[in-house]
C-alpha cells in the first residue's frame, strides 16, 4: 500500500514557505492500485450500503408565485423536516436550469485544468477560499477524497467579485468561467432569500425576519469534485460534519453520494433531477436555539463515475452577532425563558474557529460553545474589568453556566 498522498513540489520545487508541499493528484493517484494510507478512514466511519431517507421534496410553485394556501402548506413541510433531521428538497425552484447546467460544466473545465493550472488558486494557509486538494495542506489523515474550489459571494459587496476573483487568479481567459459562477451565486442569493422567508413563515417569526438578517450575508460557493476511487470502501468523499454555516443549497449531479445521519443510521439522499438540496447549519441552529437541526452528513465516493456537488452557503454578514429571537426563548406554555443552548457568537468567529482550532466535524458547534463557556469563565475568573467579559457579550446572565450546553 503506497505510504503517502502524492507529493508534488510546486513551483519549480518549492512552496513559498520552502517546504514540498503535499497536493491531491487524482490523475497520479488512480493510477496507484492501493489508495495512500492518509486516505483510509477508521474502520467506524467506513461507508456501508444505505438506506434511503425520505427527505420532504417541496414544491416552491405556489409560494413563489404568492399562493397563500400553497405558503402555510410549504411552511409546513418544511418546519418537520427542519425540526428533525434538517433536510429537504425543493423543486420549481425557478432557478434556470441553464444556470445549473452551466456551473457544473465551468466546475468540470476547471477541475479538468493541469493541476499546475488549478494550483494557481490554490488556498493560502489561514485562508478560507481557493483551490484544495484532500485538504493534504491542514490534515495528515482521514484525508476526503476530492478537490474543491471555494470562493465568496457577498450579497451586498460588488457584483464582480466572483469574477474579478476567478480572473485573478487563474487569468483573464477565465472571464467567461466567473460570469456563469456570477449568474450561479446570484440565482443562489434569490433562492436562499425565498427560502428564509418560508423559514421564517414555518417558525411564526414572519417571512421578513430571516430574510432581513440574511440580506447582507457572507456566503461561500464550494465546489466539489470526488473522482473515482480504486477503494472506495476504505474512504470518504467528505467527512462527516454538520454544516458550521447557516443553509446550505447542494446541486449534486444525478451521481449518489450525499448521505445524512437520521434515525441511528446513515441513509443515502438520492439526486433528484431538477431538484435542489437545502439543509439547515450550525449558524441557524444557533438562531433557532436548537429548535431547527443542523444535521450530520457527508459524502461517500464510488470506483467507476466522478461525482459532483457545488454547495452553496449561506451566512450572515461576518460581523452580525446570532442570537435566538426572544419569541423561540419563551417555554411552550408561555412562561418563563428557555435555557440558551449556544452564546451570542459572530459567524467570523465560528468560521475561524473552523479554520484554525477545529476540524469540522458532528460536534463542531458544542465544542465552539464549550470554549465559548471555557475563556468566558476563565476571563470573569482572571478579571474584574468586566469590558473584557466575553460573559456579558451573551446577552445573559453573568453566570454563563446557565447556558444548556448539549
Ligand atoms: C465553513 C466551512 C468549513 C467547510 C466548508 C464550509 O464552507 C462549510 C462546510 C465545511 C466542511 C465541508 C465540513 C467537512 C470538513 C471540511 C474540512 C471539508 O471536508 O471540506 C469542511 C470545510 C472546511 O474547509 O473546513
Ligand atoms: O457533496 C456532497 O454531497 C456534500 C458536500 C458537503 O456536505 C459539504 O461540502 O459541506
Ligand atoms: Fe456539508
Amino acid at each position: 500500500m503506497d505510504s503517502s498522498p502524492a507529493t508534488l513540489d510546486l513551483d519549480k520545487g518549492k512552496s513559498d514557505c520552502g517546504n514540498s508541499v503535499v497536493v491531491f493528484d487524482p490523475s497520479v493517484l488512480q493510477k496507484q492500485s492501493n489508495i495512500p494510507e492518509a486516505f483510509i478512514w477508521p474502520r467506524c466511519e467506513r461507508p456501508h450500503q444505505p438506506e434511503e431517507l425520505e427527505v420532504p421534496v417541496v414544491d416552491l410553485k405556489g409560494f413563489l408565485e404568492g399562493d397563500a394556501a400553497s405558503t402555510s402548506r410549504t411552511a409546513a413541510a418544511i418546519r418537520g423536516a427542519c425540526a428533525s433531521h434538517g433536510f429537504f428538497q425543493v423543486m420549481n425552484h425557478k432557478v434556470d436550469a441553464a444556470a445549473l447546467h452551466d456551473a457544473l460544466r465551468v466546475a468540470d473545465e476547471f477541475f479538468e485544468l493541469p493541476l499546475s493550472t488549478k494550483l494557481r488558486a490554490r488556498r493560502r494557509p489561514g485562508c478560507t477560499w481557493g483551490y484544495v486538494g484532500a485538504h493534504a495542506d491542514r490534515f495528515a489523515s482521514m484525508l476526503p477524497w476530492k478537490e474543491t474550489l471555494s470562493f465568496a459571494y457577498d450579497y451586498s459587496g460588488n457584483r464582480d467579485g466572483v469574477v474579478d476573483y476567478i480572473t485573478s487568479k487563474l487569468g483573464e481567459e477565465f472571464q467567461p468561467m466567473g460570469r456563469v459562477h456570477r449568474r450561479y451565486c446570484a440565482a443562489m442569493k434569490d433562492l436562499s432569500l425565498s427560502i428564509m422567508e418560508l423559514l421564517g413563515i414555518s417558525l411564526r417569526m414572519g417571512r421578513d425576519y430571516y430574510r432581513n438578517f440574511f440580506e447582507d450575508g457572507s456566503s461561500i460557493m464550494r465546489c466539489n469534485n470526488y473522482p473515482p476511487c480504486q477503494e472506495p470502501e476504505l474512504t470518504l468523499g467528505t467527512g462527516p460534519h454538520s454544516d458550521p454555516t447557516a443553509l446550505t443549497i447542494l446541486h449534486q449531479d444525478q451521481v449518489a453520494g450525499l448521505q445524512v445521519f437520521a434515525e441511528g443510521k446513515w441513509r443515502s439522499v438520492s439526486p433528484i433531477a431538477g431538484a435542489l438540496v437545502i439543509n439547515i447549519g450550525d449558524t441557524f441552529m444557533a438562531l433557532t436555539n436548537g429548535r431547527y437541526k443542523s444535521c450530520l452528513h457527508r459524502a461517500v465516493v464510488n470506483r467507476d463515475r466522478r461525482r459532483r456537488s457545488l454547495a452553496f452557503f449561506v451566512c450572515p454578514q461576518a460581523d452580525k452577532v446570532v442570537r435566538p429571537a426572544k419569541e423561540l426563548l419563551v417555554g411552550r406554555d408561555g412562561g418563563g425563558g428557555v435555557p440558551r443552548k449556544y452564546p451570542d457568537f459572530t459567524w467570523a468567529e465560528l468560521l475561524e474557529f473552523t479554520q484554525s482550532h477545529y476540524r469540522t466535524d458532528a460536534s463542531t458547534l458544542q465544542n465552539f460553545t464549550q470554549r465559548f463557556l471555557t475563556y468566558s469563565i476563565h476571563l470573569s475568573l482572571s478579571s474584574n474589568n468586566n469590558s473584557n467579559n466575553k460573559a456579558i457579550k451573551t446577552g445573559m446572565n453573568k453566570d454563563a453556566s446557565q447556558m444548556e450546553v448539549s
